[in-house]
């Protein structure tokens, strides 16, 4: 048996029922016109990736969601922001509900939104895709990591943009997973740095898959995809050493035309490139314009954690900040509007 919060438990007792992905859509469903307008988004990221759209593609906002309310007033000024810049950035806001942990931690929203280790599943999942159902509908595109595979169907008609991390491009689960995702993918380089696996993994989700998984209505099933070739390497830095320098963007171009893969990449600005020091992402950001204006194709989008408000908290309930990161330390919103208005102004001055 397993001791759960003191209580002996045998090792592997269900706690509590969950809904299926089926109920969860049917009590939340798209409102009319929403799937379409999601559909476009994700064209014109393809665009961006195949290179018919020259404009930057911008995964923004914050490590974590822990207060649908703030994420909701973010998303409200980013998507005011947004159609100041569109003509140069297409802005997708992170919505980021599960957390990879590199021990233990709070795993997310969707996991446990009281904060506290109680882990009421059933209210984070219906929490995280009103909250994503409510930011859609102000225009913008979604972004989001997929860590649970079981938990996409829940959330991935919404999702315009989806991550695999760093700690999971390794995984075949979540290769598989890509594989059959409408939504384009972007795969993360390893912890360490090394950028093969993300190559390995955009190979592997080019191909269809049979795999494990669950219906809508949760029952078991073999899972048919069709292949996703809308996947893309993000240089995220490793063991705190940054890689999105020139020598490192194009050594990483390179590897990808020689592995036969589209040769584009996004750059996180945060995480071991900004060495876990948030300010340091305007630097980043700044470094990689400079090589995109000065000719590197490759680049094709940034990411940056933001919130409203800059740095990060302990996780302490009750005695929370508003708009304060409880994960990485994130910009704060001022820096980030400033930043994203004048990285446009260089865009189009080039
Ligand atoms: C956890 C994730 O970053 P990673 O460590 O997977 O690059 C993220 O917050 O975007
Ligand atoms: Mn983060």
């Amino acid at each position: 048996t397993a001791t759960l919060n003191g209580t002996a438990r045998p090792a592997h007792h269900p706690v509590r029922a969950l809904p299926t992905a089926g109920e969860l859509r049917r009590a939340l469903p798209l409102p009319p016109g929403l799937a379409e307008r999601i559909a476009g988004q994700r064209q014109a990221i393809r665009d961006i990736l195949d290179g018919r759209d020259d404009r930057l593609l911008v995964v923004v906002g914050p490590c974590s969601i822990h207060d649908p309310e703030a994420a909701l007033a973010y998303a409200r000024r980013l998507a005011e922001l947004a159609p100041r810049v569109e003509d140069r950035l297409l802005l997708v806001m992170r919505v980021y509900v599960e957390k990879p942990r590199t021990t233990v931690g709070w795993k997310g929203l969707a996991y446990d939104p009281d904060l506290d280790g109680s882990g009421d599943m059933a209210t984070g999942l219906e929490l995280s895709r009103r909250l994503m159902r409510d930011i859609a509908e102000l225009g913008l595109p979604l972004a989001t990591e997929l860590l649970q595979p079981m938990l996409a169907p829940y959330l991935d008609d919404l999702l315009t943009w989806v991550a695999i991390g760093a700690r999971t491009t390794e995984s075949q689960l979540h290769r598989e997973l890509a594989s059959g995702l409408p939504a384009v993918v972007g795969f993360k380089n390893a912890t360490s740095g090394d950028i093969q696996v993300a190559l390995d993994a955009m190979s592997a989700a080019a191909h269809p898959h049979r795999h494990f998984g669950l219906d809508p209505e949760g029952r078991p099933v073999v899972q048919e995809t069709a292949g996703n070739a809308h996947t893309h390497l993000v240089l995220r830095g490793g063991h705190g050493e940054p890689n999105y320098q020139a020598p490192h963007v194009t050594a990483a171009r390179r590897a990808l035309e020689q592995a036969g893969l589209t040769p584009r990449l996004m750059v996180d600005c945060s995480h071991a490139n900004a060495r876990k020091e948030h300010r340091r992402q305007g630097e980043v950001m700044r470094d990689v314009l400079a090589q995109r204006l000065a000719g590197e194709s490759a680049l094709c989008g940034l990411m940056i954690e933001s919130h409203l408000h800059e740095g990060k908290q302990p996780l302490a309930p009750g005695k929370l900040r508003y708009g304060v990161s409880v994960t990485d330390a994130c910009l704060g919103w001022e820096t980030t509007e400033q930043l994203l208005l004048s990285a446009a102004e260089r865009l189009r001055q080039s």
